[in-house]
């Protein structure tokens, strides 16, 4: 990671959201506590009418503060809010495919697990990040998967593609995968259970990626 690009945040959506607008207004407020990069809406168990609902409510949000706005899982419904760009699990279609799709003005990130061949594929497939993970215990998704910390150096090494680290990231841990060449920490219930809020939390997310390494 060069010094003048810190490590920045990529903030996941709680994984349930109630009300669209109620959210929109929590959003807004987080986002202006502190420095986002991204945001992903992630909602597994949605409706596809509760998802665009909620998207729409969040996408003027995300572009008045200048967080680009990421869908969970699929380039179709992404293409249909007019998302920034979509992230795509091993098992959620083809970066080619999605490209095809969203065109070369859209982010395309791609799930790698814990291996730097996955991320080769994808970024030979023209991937915009590649996501390693899981790093830390993470109460919001069971994973296999535990990287060291080096597949992020290695990583920065090697190639221009932008990585995100995922996956129990908190506060207190985040330090050690910026300095380990994270580009982006993503990030979800070290955001929305933090016990102070979540506005606190991207301040606090910010003072630690922001610190001298
Ligand atoms: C930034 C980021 N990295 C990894 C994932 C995980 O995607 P996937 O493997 O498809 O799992 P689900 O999120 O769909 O459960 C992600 N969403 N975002
Ligand atoms: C959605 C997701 N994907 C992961 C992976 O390893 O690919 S870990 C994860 C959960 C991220 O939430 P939290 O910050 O609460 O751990
Ligand atoms: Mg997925």
């Amino acid at each position: 990671m060069s010094e003048i690009d810190p490590c920045q945040l990529y903030l996941l959506s709680p994984p349930q959201i109630e009300s669209a607008e109620d959210f929109a207004v929590t959003l807004d407020s987080v986002f202006s506590s502190g420095d986002v990069a991204c945001f992903q809406l992630r909602l597994k168990e949605a409706s596809e009418d509760h998802l665009i609902q909620v998207a729409n409510a969040i996408r003027p949000v995300c572009i008045s503060h200048d967080v680009a706005f990421i869908l969970n899982d699929s380039a179709e419904l992404a293409k249909q809010v007019d998302a920034d760009g979509v992230h795509l699990g091993q098992s959620d279609g083809s970066v080619e495919e999605a490209r095809t799709l969203l065109g070369y003005d859209k982010s395309i990130g791609v799930t790698c697990h814990d291996s730097r061949h996955l991320a080769f594929e994808a970024g030979d497939k023209g991937a915009d990040y590649v996501a390693f993970g899981t790093f830390f215990d993470s109460p919001t998704k069971a994973s296999d998967y535990r990287p060291e910390l080096d597949i992020l150096t290695g990583w920065d090494e090697a190639t221009e593609i932008p990585s995100v680290a995922i996956g129990g990231i908190t506060v207190d841990n985040c330090q050690q995968l910026a300095k380990a060449g994270a580009h982006f920490v993503a990030v979800s219930s070290g955001v929305w259970s933090y016990p102070e809020g979540p506005e606190a939390a991207v301040k606090a997310f910010n003072a630690q990626l922001k610190a001298d390494l």
